[in-house]
C-alpha cells in the first residue's frame, strides 16, 4: 500500500570493525503514515542513530529501501537524494544547531528561502510556528539569548518549516532537565499532530515514549513493535 510518510523495507546495515563485521541493522522494516508519532527505542548503541540517519537519506543502507513520501531513494542521484531531504524532511538533533548570528525567526526563514519561498511568506510562517511554540516575545533573540528549552522549541520549529512529510529526530529533549523536556515534548507533539507530519523520535526516555501513538523498539537489528 501506499504511504506519502516514511517506509524502510529491508534495511541492513553493517561496520566493519577490525576483522569482524558488526551487523547493525539485520532487515529492519518500518511503516510510519502522516500525522503518527512514533518512538524509536532501543539500548546504547543498538542502532537507533544508524537507523535515523539512513532514514533521513544522510546514508546509505548496504541493501534495502528507503521510501520518503511514496519515493523510493534507492536508485536516486546524490543531487535528488539532497533534494528529496530538502522537501520533505526535518531534523531535530539532542544539541539545538541552531545559527548562533541570527536569531530565532531568521533560524526558522532561513529554510524556507533556501526552498525558495519569498521573504514575506517565510516570515509569515516562521511568527506562526514560533507563536504556536510560545515563542513570538522571543523572536527577534539570538540563540544565546534564549534558555535551552527555548532554543530546542525553536530548533523544532526550523525543522517543521518547510512543511516536511518526515520528522526525524534523535533525543530531542535529551539535553534538558526533565521538567524543561516534558514542556518541550508537549509543545513538539502539539505541534507535530497539527502537522500531519510522520515523525520517529528517537529517546531513553519511557515515560515520553509511552506518549507517542505507538513504540518501536530496535533489537539485534530488526524493529520490533512494542
Ligand atoms: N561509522 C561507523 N563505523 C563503525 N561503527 C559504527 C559507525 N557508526 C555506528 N557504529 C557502531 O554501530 C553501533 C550502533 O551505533 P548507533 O550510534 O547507531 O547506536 P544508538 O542506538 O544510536 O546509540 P545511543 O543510544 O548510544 O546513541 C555502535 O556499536 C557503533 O559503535
Amino acid at each position: 500500500m501506499s504511504n506519502d510518510g516514511l517506509r524502510l523495507e529491508q534495511v541492513r546495515r553493517s561496520f566493519k570493525q577490525g576483522k569482524d563485521s558488526l551487523d547493525v541493522l539485520r532487515g529492519a522494516d518500518l511503516d510510519i503514515r502522516g500525522g503518527e508519532i512514533v518512538a524509536l527505542v532501543g539500548p546504547s548503541g543498538a542502532g537507533k542513530s544508524t537507523l535515523l540517519h539512513i532514514a533521513g537519506l544522510l546514508e546509505k543502507p548496504d541493501s534495502g529501501e528507503v521510501r520518503l513520501a511514496g519515493q523510493a531513494a534507492g536508485n536516486l542521484s546524490e543531487g535528488q537524494r539532497t533534494r528529496l531531504r530538502r522537501l520533505h524532511l526535518g531534523f531535530v538533533y539532542q544539541y539545538h544547531h541552531l545559527l548562533p548570528e541570527f536569531s530565532a525567526a531568521e533560524n526558522v526563514i532561513l529554510p524556507q528561502m533556501i526552498a525558495g519561498a519569498s521573504k514575506s511568506k517565510a516570515k509569515a510562517r516562521a511568527m506562526d510556528l514560533l507563536g504556536r511554540m510560545k515563542l513570538t516575545e522571543r523572536a527577534e533573540h539570538r540563540p544565546g539569548q534564549l534558555s535551552g528549552g527555548e532554543q530546542q522549541r525553536v530548533a523544532i520549529c526550523r525543522a517543521l518549516a518547510n512543511a516536511p512529510r518526515v520528522l526525524l529526530a534523535d533525543e530531542p529533549t535529551g539535553n534538558l532537565d526533565p521538567h524543561t523536556a516534558e514542556g518541550v515534548f508537549d509543545e513538539l507533539i502539539k505541534l507535530v499532530r497539527g502537522s500531519g507530519v510522520a515523525a520517529l523520535i528517537a529517546t531513553h526516555n519511557p515515560d515520553l515514549a509511552r506518549r507517542m501513538d505507538r513504540i518501536i523498539r530496535l533489537e539485534d537489528g530488526l524493529l520490533v513493535e512494542g
